[in-house]
């Protein structure tokens, strides 16, 4: 079977569902889809290097239109597809149901969550699921939230996020102090690694709080934040009112990720709910990367976190992330422990290799999709 892929979150677009669908969709044998998604700076050069055939629309957002329709409807024609798979199911899926061919949801978290929970959207979001032909869920949050919202069963496959095991590796201990070098991070310091969109949910406010908190009796602790968002004048601000042992590097440069995990003793992110349960974490790519990485991770309980992060095995998952003092715990009982660490590097990249390593999921997501028919 042959579909059309349509979403506004392709890359050259930086993100998590960006990379996320990079990362199954490349994986697929070429000529079996196609993309249609927006405009973007470099996509030219970015298109001309992919092996399968994508078309960018002129306007900036791909909306349910009716001509939306159409322009689906022509390009599922010239490409020959069976199928059309619609990312993400609200606004833009709300087309599937006027399209010719059957249609396939992509689901992750937020575009199910809010709208499932609004009277008005949400009878849109049910009817559309529930004509859908099938369901990916970016995990066991966004389906379930999925069924909630269709209020019935939906034939779901669960293609979790997921990483590559050969591009995000373990360091060895020079490898490391080589990164800490490059990072300009002193190579004696006890160092949780963030790195994220900086934005509320992510909760950096808590791990900048709890980190200061910890820093008369751990001189050597060093928290480092990597990444960008509206959130990063207010972290710094706040890190330099409180005097808190913390390091912002901004972007990371694609290259640069692996090794900038692999600085770190642990990886943090206090991802929380926000807007009464409105907004959560989908799932939390970052802790499958540092698990890849063998960095144990210390995670907030909200939405797919805790599928992301297996509590007591490969981290710990804490029920309230915007408790300074459960968090500041959370951190020296792991940094005291260089054996429970030791032991958590080793089940986080283990675990990865089974079920979250793209090669596996990608042939889940390619059996789900048909191509292999
Ligand atoms: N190179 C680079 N990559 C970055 C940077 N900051 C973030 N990223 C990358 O961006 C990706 C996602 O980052 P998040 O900030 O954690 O997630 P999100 O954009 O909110 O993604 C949403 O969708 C994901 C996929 O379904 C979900 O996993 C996630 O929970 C969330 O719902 C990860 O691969 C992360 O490494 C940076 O400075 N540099």
């Amino acid at each position: 079977m042959k579909h059309l892929l349509v979403t506004n979150d392709y890359p050259p677009k930086i993100g998590g569902i960006q990379s996320l669908l990079w990362e199954w969709w490349r994986r697929l044998p070429a000529d079996k889809f196609a993309v249609l998604t927006s405009p973007y700076e470099g996509t030219a050069e970015f298109d001309a290097g992919e092996p399968y055939r994508i078309e960018r629309t002129r306007e900036p957002v791909l909306l349910p239109h009716p001509w939306m329709v159409k322009r689906i409807n022509d390009l599922a024609d010239d490409v020959g597809a069976d199928l059309v798979v619609l990312d993400p199911a609200v606004p833009l899926g709300l087309v599937g149901p006027s399209l010719k061919l059957p249609y396939d949801l992509v689901l992750h978290g937020a575009e199910v969550t809010v709208p499932g929970r609004l009277p008005g959207s949400k009878q849109a979001l049910a009817y559309t699921l529930r004509r859908a032909r099938g369901i990916i869920a970016a995990g066991s949050y966004p389906a379930a939230e999925a069924e909630h919202a269709a209020g019935r069963e939906l034939p779901t496959t669960i293609v979790p996020c997921g990483v590559d095991p050969d591009r995000f590796t373990v360091l060895s201990d020079s490898q490391r102090a080589e990164a800490r070098e490059h990072f300009g991070i002193p190579n004696d310091a006890e160092v949780i690694i963030g790195i994220s969109r900086l934005v509320p949910r992510k909760g950096f406010d808590t791990a900048i709080r709890a980190v200061n908190r910890l820093k008369h009796r751990r001189p050597d602790l060093l928290l480092v934040i990597g990444g960008t968002g509206r959130e990063s004048e207010r972290l710094q601000r706040l890190a330099d009112e409180l005097d808190a042992p913390v390091k912002f590097m901004g972007r990371i440069e694609n290259d640069d990720l692996p090794r900038f995990y692999g600085c770190g003793d642990l990886y943090t992110m206090l991802c929380r709910n926000r807007w009464g349960g409105l907004e959560q974490e989908g799932f939390g790519i970052v802790f499958i990367e540092a698990a890849s990485c063998g960095i144990p991770q210390v995670a907030g309980d909200s939405g797919g976190a805790a599928e992301a992060v297996a509590h007591g095995e490969t981290g710990l998952v804490i029920s309230e992330p915007e408790n300074v003092q459960d968090v500041a715990d959370a951190y020296e009982q792991l940094l005291d422990d260089d054996e429970l660490r030791r032991s958590m590097a080793i089940r986080s990249r283990e675990r990865v290799e089974t079920d979250f390593a793209y090669d596996v999921l990608a042939k889940r997501l390619g059996d789900a999709l048909g191509v292999y028919d």
